[in-house]
C-alpha cells in the first residue's frame, strides 16, 4: 500500500440527495459550443476531417487568428429557451455545458480574463440565460471547465525549470478563480466536469486539486466532481496510488462503454459522455466525413449504462450562429419519442443482478422493486430467455405499453423461464416489466446484499 495524502476525502459511493439524484438522473446532454463552432472544421476551404475543436491545431492556426474569432461571436440564433425546450423533450434530467475549453475562451464575463462573452459583438452573460433557461424546465445544469487552456500564458505541459514553476503557479491561481467565480456566480450549479488534465503539470499538481476540491465544495455544498479533476501526489489520475477513486464519479468512458457484461464498474458510479458523430464534440459543418450514430444506437448505449450503474452524458455541438443542426434536432426527437413509452426503465433504474442474455439489458428500480427488459434483439428461437437464482420464481411478465395485460410466460427448468412473444411490436427497442419474487421472503427482487 502506498502512502497517499492527497487521494480521496468522502466515502464513496455518496448517498446524499445530491448524488442520489445525480445517479437518478441516468441521462444527460453535453453542450460543447465556442469559437471553434464558427469554423465547423473548415479552414481556408479545406475541411478537417479531426475533431472540430481542434481545428486551431489541426490547421496549425496562429494564436492571434484563432482568438481574432471572437469578434465574430455574434450568435444571432442563440436561443436557450428553445435550446432547453429540445433538451426537456429528449428525455434528459442534466446537462454539462462547457464554460471554458482547452481554446480558453469563456462564455461567460470573467473578471480574470478578457477572452470572454462580455468582449463579443454578443456582449451579454449567455451562460446565466442558459442556466436559467435549464432550471425553468427542471434540468439539473453542470460545468466542463478545461484546465488545459492554450490560450492563457501562463499554460505549461510539464513543469521543466523556475521558470516553468512560477508561471504555472500563476495558471493555478488562475484556474481557482476561474472556477470560484462559476461556482458563486451560478449557485444553481450541481456539478464540475473537468477536463484537459492528463498533462505532466497537472499530474505533478495532486496537493492542489485535492485543495481546490475541498475548497469548491465548501463554496457549494453538495458539489459534484468528475474523477478526472483529480490526480494524487504521485501523479495517479482517476484512482490514486491505491486504486480509490477519486473525485465523487468515474469519467473514463469517453466515446466507448464497457463490455456489456463487466461486473467491476456496477461498484461505483460512473459516465459515458457520447459523440454523435465517430468523434466530433464541437460543431463541424460535415458529418459526412464519419458515422453518424442513429437515434437507436444511442439508445442502447444510455439502456447499456443504466443496466452497469452509470449515466450517459450525449454531446451536441450547437452552430456558430447559436441554432442547433437540423441531425441533432431530429436525433432529440427520436429519442424522446422512445423516453416517453419507456423511461420508467431509465429514471432511477440501476443494475438488477441478473445474469445478461442475448435479448438486450435489464434494469432495476429498487424502489418499486421492478424489473425491466429493453429487447433491442429479437431471438431466432422466437422466445426471450430469463435466467433466474434458484431461491427466485419470476411470477408475472407484461409490456409496459400494456397492449395486453400479461405475457405468457414457460418455466423451463428450476432457474429458467421463456417469456413467449404475443402481439408484441418489435420493430423497435421495446421493454418488458417482469415480477420476480423470492421464494424466501416473498418479495420482489431484492438487489444482492454486498
Ligand atoms: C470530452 C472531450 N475531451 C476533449 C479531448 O478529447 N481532449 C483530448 C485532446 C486534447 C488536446 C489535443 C488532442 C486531444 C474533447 O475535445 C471533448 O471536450
Amino acid at each position: 500500500k502506498k502512502d497517499v495524502e492527497y487521494g480521496q476525502y468522502n466515502g464513496l459511493p455518496r448517498q446524499d440527495q445530491a448524488m442520489q439524484k445525480w445517479r437518478e438522473n441516468r441521462f444527460g446532454q453535453f453542450i460543447h459550443w465556442g469559437l471553434y463552432a464558427i469554423p465547423g472544421g473548415i479552414w481556408e476551404g479545406k475541411t478537417y476531417p479531426y475533431a472540430s475543436e481542434f481545428l486551431r491545431g489541426s490547421a496549425k492556426i496562429a494564436t492571434s487568428t484563432w482568438d481574432s474569432l471572437i469578434y465574430q461571436f455574434d450568435i444571432p440564433k442563440y436561443n436557450p429557451k428553445e435550446w432547453a425546450a429540445i433538451a426537456k423533450n429528449m428525455g434528459v434530467k442534466y446537462v454539462t455545458i462547457t464554460t471554458k475549453h482547452h481554446e480558453g475562451f469563456c462564455l461567460w464575463p470573467s473578471e480574470y480574463t478578457d477572452f470572454d462573452i462580455e468582449n463579443t459583438p454578443y456582449k451579454k452573460d449567455l451562460l446565466r440565460e442558459f442556466v436559467d433557461a435549464y432550471t425553468a424546465v427542471g434540468i439539473d445544469v453542470n460545468f466542463y471547465y478545461s484546465v488545459l487552456d492554450w490560450h492563457h500564458p501562463d499554460w505549461r505541459y510539464d513543469i521543466k525549470s523556475d521558470e516553468d514553476r512560477a508561471a504555472f503557479e500563476r495558471l493555478k491561481q488562475f484556474t481557482k478563480n476561474q472556477l470560484v467565480e462559476l461556482v458563486t456566480r451560478y449557485p444553481e450549479v450541481k456539478g464540475l466536469w473537468f477536463d484537459g488534465t492528463w498533462d505532466n503539470s497537472w499530474k505533478k499538481s495532486g496537493q492542489f486539486s485535492y485543495e481546490l476540491e475541498k475548497l469548491l465544495k465548501n463554496k457549494r455544498p453538495g458539489l459534484i466532481v468528475n474523477s478526472r479533476m483529480r490526480a494524487d501526489e504521485h501523479g495517479s489520475r482517476h484512482f490514486d496510488s491505491n486504486g480509490i477513486l477519486m473525485g465523487d464519479y468515474e469519467s473514463g468512458y469517453e466515446r466507448r462503454l464497457p463490455n456489456p457484461t463487466d461486473k467491476e464498474v456496477l461498484t461505483r458510479d460512473w459516465e459515458c459522455c457520447m459523440t454523435i458523430p465517430e468523434n466530433q464534440w464541437g460543431y463541424h459543418k460535415d458529418w459526412s466525413i464519419s458515422h453518424v450514430k442513429s437515434p437507436l444506437e444511442l439508445i442502447e448505449m444510455l439502456v447499456q449504462c443504466t443496466s452497469q450503474n452509470g449515466n450517459f452524458l450525449l454531446n451536441f455541438g450547437p452552430m456558430g450562429n447559436g441554432d442547433i443542426r437540423p441531425e441533432e434536432r431530429e436525433v432529440a426527437k427520436e429519442i424522446g419519442e422512445w423516453m416517453k413509452v419507456n423511461s420508467e426503465a431509465i429514471y432511477g433504474c440501476g443494475p438488477a443482478d441478473l445474469e445478461k442474455q442475448d435479448w438486450g439489458y435489464y434494469t432495476y428500480n429498487e424502489k418499486n422493486g421492478k424489473v425491466y427488459m429493453t429487447v433491442f434483439n429479437n431471438p431466432v428461437l422466437g422466445k426471450y430467455k430469463i435466467r433466474l437464482p434458484k431461491s427466485h420464481t419470476l411470477k408475472k411478465a407484461s409490456l409496459i405499453t400494456k397492449q395486453v395485460e400479461s405475457l405468457e410466460i414457460k418455466q423451463i427448468s428450476p432457474t429458467d423461464y421463456f417469456i413467449i412473444p404475443d402481439k408484441i411490436n418489435n420493430k423497435k427497442p421495446f421493454v418488458i416489466i417482469l415480477e420476480i419474487v423470492d421464494r424466501a421472503s416473498g418479495k420482489f427482487h431484492q438487489k444482492a446484499l454486498t
